[in-house]
């Protein structure tokens, strides 16, 4: 008992340690564990036990840990044989505890699982503390052997091992839990740190966005003022108050040609060459340092030396805390290229002979010109702020004023035609041209008006509607006077039933007479005619001078055909009365062709047309005559333009041939030489049509220049052709027509044709008309010179039908004369042919030229030739005009005329 006494009183202090030990291991209702069980099988077999057990205990009860054998997991303390082994330092045993009066009465022995043999190893811990037990049981009373005992306690020293091991793998256990729950708040709190580092981060990147967005508006802005500084038209700067540059725009060094680095080390005078420019600058910038702001205009020096005129301003700024001028230049050449264009036309409006005036809307003048006062008489003073109806005084009722009105009020433009009154009360002609001046908004402010004063013009203009109407020569009236009256003239005669003559007439020989005399007489005869014209016709009736020796009129009123006939013979009889202009008579006839409205035609163009026919067909029934119109003659007109394109059509055809016809000497009776004469042949036609239908046509029309080029061509080839052919040589003359007769081609024309045929030039004669040498003769002269110097015989032919001056038929190197044969054909009946065809004779023959008749028929008339001197004639009286074969064969029998 005291045993167990000691062992309270020692255990109670023990078992406080114990069970800390224990509770250290942290075993007690653990699962259980094989290495335990493992331990406690192996020790029950060894020692062949039906039970062993592995038992702790805590502070009331057995716990076992591992068990053999037994059901119970626990028992109480007090009853446990493991009390007692644990007090011990070896094995304790009891052999029966039936037989133990300590164990005898214990529930474990007497109840299940009814102990009787019990031997436990204590479970002794490396502190030495006494934990539990490792025991072996049996339900019957035994021993155990010396290997038994031994197993027991090694096995329960096992058991320790693995309780030690238990702990120490339970402390690793807590020390990986510790170090994962450090590990895992620590993973916390990085993650926290992570997700305060993040958050900080996007705070600072917020931040930073921020600032960046800031310096980035910073950088626009600062880009945008350089750009707006730069995109401003003009120069930019500021410099301090020593005139050093602090900042500048891009257009400054371009305008200046100016680097950065120059401008940073220029003076704001360094821009300015004239001392005067500097000085005035320089007053300037001392304003704006001392009151805050100044303008100066002054002349820009750049790098190159070129002067650009500028306005510059400047105010007074701080900059970095000094005191500087900042300012702007605008370069103000245009405004100034505009002053001086300004200045001009001030100069111009104030010198200009027109006059112009400023009004307000209303008319209301507010600047006039020093012309103004010119023209009108008003000096400026009186005219300003005077409306400027007053220039039109009561006269107020024009269709100018009402137009000029009507524009003011449109704001318009407008143009119109005044009349108008000086101050002194006299009229002038006022064109005036008014047009609105415009604001910038397009909204008209003011009217500019411009005054011309066209009275001189007007009188001019009258002038020459006279002049138009009136032809200057004859004081007859002009074409478009007279095509008016006609106009009128119908009209009034449809009114009233009437008819209207139209009438045509044209001198028939003024031409020659032009020609011959000149243009002054050819005026004179025409201003003579005009007048005998106007003399026999009524008030109402009208004549004009319709171009050269062409006049019209227009009858009014006439009833019939008979009374205008006999105002024809009137007109006939009355231009047949000689003209004596500057010691001259002449001796003129007209031909006059009539159409009447409406028979002949309804409108003007149609009556002059049918009237010119009509003269026309005058002119063929022998000239000096009047004809009325008839539709016939429009039928002979459109022959005329049928003969035309035949004739054109002819020379391309080879229709026309050459005759010729023999010119006799009248002392041997031989031929002397021919005359080429052209006939036509048309085609389909089978007759020869006789020059005199168509060389008219041809001259008028021009196509006798390529026909009498054909001729002369085709005369001297045939000429040429005679002569080889062994007959003696024979003279050819050509008829050359005036139209023919072009100073400028007719010397090349002829040396070609002699080239051509190869004809000697002294067997060609030309034959020129009396009229045609005479129209011109000083130019003819020169020309008939170079054509004798090629050895080509001239003629004068028809001679006595025209004027010819001696003296110029003195000069003119020609061979023959020709008696027109007017003249020979009347000199048996005619004393006077008879007497001009003897004076012809003896003035060839004065002049030492040859003289030839010409349309000789007769015995007589040859005799009379022959006695007078005549040396050669051409007529029928000894040949017609033969074809070149009949010629030939004439030349070869050499035909003979007597002449004695
Ligand atoms: N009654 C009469 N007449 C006679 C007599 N002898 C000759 N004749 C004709 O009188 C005209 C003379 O020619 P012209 O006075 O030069 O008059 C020529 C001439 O001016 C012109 N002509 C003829 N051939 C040409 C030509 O090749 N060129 C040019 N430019 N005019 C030509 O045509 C006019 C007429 O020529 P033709 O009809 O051939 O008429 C020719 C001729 O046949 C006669 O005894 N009695």
């Amino acid at each position: 008992m005291s045993e167990m006494q000691d062992f309270s009183s020692e255990g109670f202090l023990a078992d406080g340690i114990r069970l800390e030990t224990l509770a250290q291991y942290r075993i007690m209702d653990t699962a259980p564990e094989s290495r335990f069980d493992d331990l406690v099988t192996l020790v029950a077999k060894i020692c062949d036990t039906p039970m062993a057990i592995m038992s702790l205990l805590d502070e009331n009860r057995q716990w076992f840990k591992s068990r053999i054998g037994l059901d119970v997991s626990e028992t109480p303390k007090d009853i446990a044989f493991c009390r007692h082994t644990i007090q011990q330092d070896e094995v304790f045993v009891v052999h029966d505890a039936c037989a133990d009066p300590e164990f005898a009465q214990n529930p474990l022995v007497t109840g299940a699982p009814y102990i009787r043999f019990y031997a436990g190893a204590p479970l002794i811990a490396r502190n030495g503390v006494r934990l539990g037990s490792l025991a072996v049981l049996d339900r019957v009373p035994r021993d155990l052997s010396e290997l038994q005992m031994t197993a027991l306690r090694v096995l329960s020293r096992q058991v320790v091992a693995q309780l030690e091991l238990h702990r120490n793998l339970d402390e690793l256990t807590k020390a990986v839990a510790e170090r994962d729950s450090a590990a895992a708040s620590l993973h916390a709190s990085h993650r926290n740190l992570e997700y305060r580092v993040a958050e900080r981060t996007s705070e600072l990147n917020r931040a930073n966005a921020v600032l960046q967005d800031e310096f980035e508006r910073r950088a626009r802005e600062a880009r945008l003022s350089q750009d707006i500084i730069d995109s401003l038209p003009g120069i930019v700067y500021v410099f301090d108050q020593e005139g050093r540059f602090l900042r500048w725009n891009h257009n400054f060094e371009k305008v200046a040609g100016y680097t950065s680095e120059e401008m940073a080390r220029a003076h704001a005078l360094d821009f300015f060459d004239s001392e005067n420019d500097r000085s005035l600058v320089e007053r300037r910038i001392a304003d704006v340092l001392q009151n805050g702001s100044a303008a100066v205009e002054a002349d820009l020096c750049t790098r190159d030396g070129k002067r650009i005129p500028y306005y510059f301003n400047g105010a007074r700024i701080t900059l970095d805390g000094r005191l500087c001028v900042s300012g702007m230049g605008l370069d103000i050449t245009q405004r100034r290229l505009d002053e001086e264009t300004l200045r001009l036309r001030n100069r111009a409006i104030q010198a200009s002979v027109n006059a112009i005036i400023i009004t307000d809307l209303e008319g209301n003048i507010e600047y006039a010109n020093p012309a103004f006062e010119r023209i009108t008489g008003y000096p400026l003073p009186e005219t300003i702020g005077r409306n400027c109806r007053f220039l039109q005084q009561d006269d107020t009722e024009q269709p100018g004023v009402a137009a000029l009105r009507s524009a003011i009020l449109r704001r318009e433009e407008a143009s119109v035609l005044l009349r108008n009154y000086r101050k002194d009360g006299a009229l002038f002609w006022n064109d005036v041209h008014i047009a609105p001046v415009r604001g910038a908004d397009g909204i008209a402010t003011h009217f500019v008006g411009v005054l011309n004063d066209i009275t001189e013009i007007k009188h001019y203009e009258k002038e020459l509607e006279r002049q138009a109407n009136v032809d200057t020569l004859t004081d007859l009236a002009s074409r478009s006077l007279l095509k008016e009256r006609i106009r009128e003239g119908i009209a009034t005669a449809q009114l009233f039933d009437a008819s209207v003559a139209v009438g045509f007439l044209d001198l028939d020989n003024f031409k020659f007479i032009n020609d011959s005399l000149g243009h002054n007489i050819g005026d004179q005869l025409l201003k003579q005619v005009a007048r005998r014209l106007v003399g026999c016709l009524r008030g109402q009736d009208t004549i004009a001078r319709y171009g050269g020796d062409e006049f019209a009129f227009v009858l009014l009123g006439q009833k019939d055909e008979k009374t205008v006939a006999s105002l024809m013979e009137r007109i006939l009889t009355t231009i047949e009365r000689p003209f004596d202009i500057e010691g001259h008579r002449f001796f003129v006839s007209c031909s006059i062709g009539l159409s009447f409205f409406p028979k002949d035609g309804r409108d003007v163009d149609t009556l002059l047309r049918n009237a010119d026919v009509a003269m026309y067909r005058a002119k063929e029934r022998g000239r000096n005559n009047f004809q009325f119109y008839t539709p016939a003659m429009n039928r002979r007109a459109t022959e005329r333009l049928s003969l035309e394109s035949k004739l054109r059509q002819a020379l391309d055809d080879d229709e026309f041939v050459l005759h010729y016809q023999p010119k006799i000497d009248l002392r041997t009776g031989k031929i002397a030489g021919t005359e080429a004469l052209i006939r036509w042949t048309p085609a389909h036609e089978g007759r020869l049509v006789s020059p005199s239908t168509f060389i008219p046509l041809a001259e008028e029309t021009g196509l006798i220049v390529p026909i009498g080029e054909w001729v002369l061509y085709t005369a001297c080839a045939h000429h040429k052709t005679l002569q080889e052919s062994g007959l003696r040589p024979m003279r050819v003359a050509v008829n050359i027509s005036a139209r023919q007769f072009e100073p400028q081609t007719i010397v090349a024309t002829v040396r070609e044709a002699l080239v051509a045929s190869g004809l000697d030039a002294n067997l060609l004669e030309l034959e020129l008309t009396e009229s045609l040498v005479m129209q011109n003769p000083e130019e003819i002269i020169k020309v008939l010179h170079d054509l004798k110097d090629m050895g080509v015989h001239l003629a004068i032919d028809d001679f006595g039908t025209g004027y010819s001056s001696l003296s110029y038929l003195q000069r003119f190197p020609v061979d023959r004369l020709k008696i027109d044969q007017s003249f020979v054909r009347d000199i048996g009946n005619d004393p006077n042919d008879a007497i001009i065809a003897r004076a012809i004779i003896s003035l060839g023959h004065s002049l030492g030229l040859a003289v030839v008749a010409e349309g000789v028929s007769s015995e007589e008339q040859l005799a009379f030739l022959r006695d007078n001197g005549c040396d050669e004639m051409q007529g029928y009286l000894f040949s017609h005009a033969v074809p070149v074969d009949e010629l030939k064969n004439m030349l070869e029998r050499d035909k003979k005329l007597a002449v004695n």
